[in-house]
């Protein structure tokens, strides 16, 4: 599937069984998969309808997930993201970019 959504449409998907996220400005629908989820569902419903790179990228362990997650991630794929003008800039994630520092609320 190739939709585009911005933040606005993503926002609309925040409870547990309708729950979109967007990492690294591709949006995933998660609802089926926040009963497995090894973290648990509390973290997924953080990030429900946000920007969560950096929460899928860095938080879990201090190096993000695995392969395995990000396969499971690839399934839940609905669409990408399209920015406008006010939203909030992707989170810079690269290991390389320590001397960065921006903060980044995606919140509303
Ligand atoms: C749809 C997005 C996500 C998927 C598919 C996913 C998948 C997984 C998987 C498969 C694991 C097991 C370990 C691994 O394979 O890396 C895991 C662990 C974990 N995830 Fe996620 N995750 C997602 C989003 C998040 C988010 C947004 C957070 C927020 C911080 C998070 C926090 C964690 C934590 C803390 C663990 C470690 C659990 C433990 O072993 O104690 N995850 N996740």
């Amino acid at each position: 599937m190739s939709a585009e959504y911005t933040f606005v449409d993503v926002k609309e998907h925040q409870s547990k069984k309708d729950l979109w996220l967007v990492v690294h400005d591709m949006v995933y629908s998660c609802g089926d998969f926040v009963d497995e989820h090894p973290g648990g569902e509390e973290v997924l419903m953080d990030v429900a309808g946000q920007d969560a790179t950096l929460a899928f990228e860095v938080l879990p362990l201090d190096v993000g997930h695995s392969d395995e997650a990000r396969e499971i991630l690839n399934g839940l794929l609905v669409g990408t993201l399209k920015r406008t003008g006010s939203d909030p800039k992707p989170p810079v994630t690269s290991p390389s970019s320590t001397s960065q520092t921006q903060s980044n609320d995606a919140g509303t």
